[in-house]
């Protein structure tokens, strides 16, 4: 691997937390699995307080921080989640649950507010005025007593509310208790109301937003939205990505089940594996070695669209954190020269990493905002560009369910005017009978199919190509991929939402 500093370049500080981190949230929540186990105090991080050291943090007081960065500072959860489980020391068992309390209270908030509106009385002056830590607190508690069947009830109310006795007041744990009791109580009142039209009720029952809702039932169906919102709210499955410069999938499959791992081979990407139950696969011996990279399945896709050759000059826009950039390096034998711009001087040592790690000597990093990119190279550099843009990211709302609330409607325009400039300014560096690759991490219409009609009309020397997916088994991709554009859903195969296009100019 190499670094290349442009005028922009500039070293980084290291950022491994959030390298780490995308691995972090599949591996200790496996699919599948969301109950944790144990019923009893102080196990599984299921009990109270009591048989621990008094100050020592419990799975919930954890769960109960991160919630509430979220709510007060706008935290990312998958990357507050990460330090606070690294620097609670938290046991496997106990971080597990803390993980399944903090994604589930994020993933299913309209519900859990709509029961919190009944349950918290004039008294308490509603769920708005409460303290964002008392708020985070009465959602994650009802998130346990309405879907963690296997958490008694008594070690949630006593949890919750030693908790509230050691930040609060005693009105406070009052409150809580009163609350907490009141679900358990009325638990059989705790319904969602009939005679809801489509987007209200679609966005009540699966928690979403109703602005997304209404756009994807617009630009899908309600079927497909409704079973895209379910979809959302499952445990993502974990995959990895063999490094063929090693070896095949095959032999590694071989290997991780020698070592006792449930894993199978990917249905869509050839360099796939599924693995069932492994725990966090980027801690494993394999993952420091460079034997594989951990990576959705629909992101594989997206080095197999673009079909690098050995000896070609590629370039890749938007990099970071390098899990495309690696894997069209292997899939090149690491000859030829992979350059990987990324806009963030901290994020270019991610994808250093990762090239080193995996032993790859063609990489080539910088810094750049990718608007600026016909400045740094001369007019048909190269024989591939991937665009794997920035986008609103609705495609990965299992593995980063704060987006839900983050997002705006506005902000899907504002990232589409950056997706057009950076492909207007990046197109011209493609050679003749080049192949052009642009990605998304999103289902929004607007961000694919439509942005890539506007560019082609813009662009006539460019042309839709057959995606090649002969090597994609059995997997109903084959029928989209001839039109050279693919989308996928979440609800389809279980992986993150994607949309790859080929584009080849003539
Ligand atoms: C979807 S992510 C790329 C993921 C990456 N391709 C991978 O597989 O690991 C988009 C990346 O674009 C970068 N980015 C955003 N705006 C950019 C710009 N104007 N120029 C270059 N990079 C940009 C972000 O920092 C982010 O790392």
């Amino acid at each position: 691997m190499k670094r290349e500093t442009t005028e922009n370049g500039q070293k980084s500080k290291a950022d491994s937390r959030r390298a780490a981190n995308k691995a972090a949230y599949p591996a200790s929540r496996p699919a599948g699995t969301p109950k944790p186990a144990s019923k009893k105090p102080g196990l599984g991080g299921s009990g109270s307080a009591s048989g621990r050291a008094a100050l020592k943090p419990t799975a919930r007081d954890a769960a109960l921080k991160v919630l509430t960065h979220v709510e007060e500072a706008g935290a990312y959860s998958n990357l507050k989640l990460n330090q606070i489980l690294k620097e609670s020391d938290l046991p496997r068992q106990d971080a597990a649950l803390a993980t399944e309390i903090v994604y589930g209270t994020i993933q299913r908030r309209n519900t859990i507010d709509y029961y919190l509106a009944k349950l918290v009385t004039k008294g308490d002056k509603g769920l708005s005025k409460l303290q964002p830590w008392v708020l985070s607190l009465l959602r994650m508690s009802l998130y346990q007593l309405l879907y963690l069947e296997r958490v008694p009830d008594h070690a949630i109310v006593s949890e919750a509310v030693n908790i509230a006795k050691r930040k609060g007041h005693q009105g406070i744990s009052g409150m809580v208790n009163g609350v907490l009791r009141s679900a358990i109580r009325r638990r059989e009142e705790l319904i969602l109301p009939e005679g809801l039209d489509d987007t209200k009720r679609i966005a009540l029952q699966y928690s979403h937003p109703e602005w997304l809702v209404r756009r994807w039932i617009a630009q899908h169906g309600v079927d497909a939205c409704e079973r895209i919102c379910a979809a959302n709210n499952e445990a993502p499955h974990v995959s990895i990505r063999a490094n063929v410069l090693r070896g095949e999938a095959a032999g590694l499959l071989e290997q991780l089940r020698g070592e006792g791992l449930d894993a199978q081979l990917s249905a869509l990407s050839p360099a796939g594996i599924v693995v069932s139950s492994g725990g966090n696969m980027a801690l494993a011996a394999g993952f420091a070695k460079g034997d594989y990279s951990v990576q959705d399945e629909s992101s594989m896709l997206v080095a197999e669209a673009l079909e690098p050759k050995p000896g070609m000059k590629v370039l890749d826009c938007c990099a970071a954190p390098g899990g495309k950039t690696a894997h069209i390096a292997e899939k090149m034998g690491d000859t030829g020269e992979v350059w990987a711009c990324d806009l963030h001087p901290h994020k270019q040592k991610l994808i250093d990493e990762q090239a080193e790690r995996l032993g790859l000597e063609s990489v080539r990093t910088f810094v750049k905002d990718a608007r600026e990119l016909r400045e740094e190279f001369a007019p048909e550099s190269f024989d591939r560009i991937l665009l794997d843009a920035p986008c609103s990211g609705f495609g990965v709302i299992r593995r980063k369910p704060d987006l839900k609330w983050s997002k705006q409607e506005s902000d899907i325009k504002e990232i589409r005017s950056v997706q057009k400039s950076i492909l207007e300014a990046v197109h011209g560096l493609l050679k003749p009978g080049g192949i052009l690759v642009y990605s998304t991490c999103t289902i929004e219409r607007e961000e694919n199919e439509a942005a890539v009609e506007q560019f082609l009309k813009a662009h006539a020397e460019f042309k839709l190509d057959p995606i090649p997916a002969e090597n994609w088994p059995d997997s109903g991709l084959g029928v989209q991929a001839p039109s050279g554009m693919i989308r996928i859903t979440p609800d389809q195969y279980g992986t993150d939402g994607f949309f790859i296009a080929r584009l080849r100019k003539e």
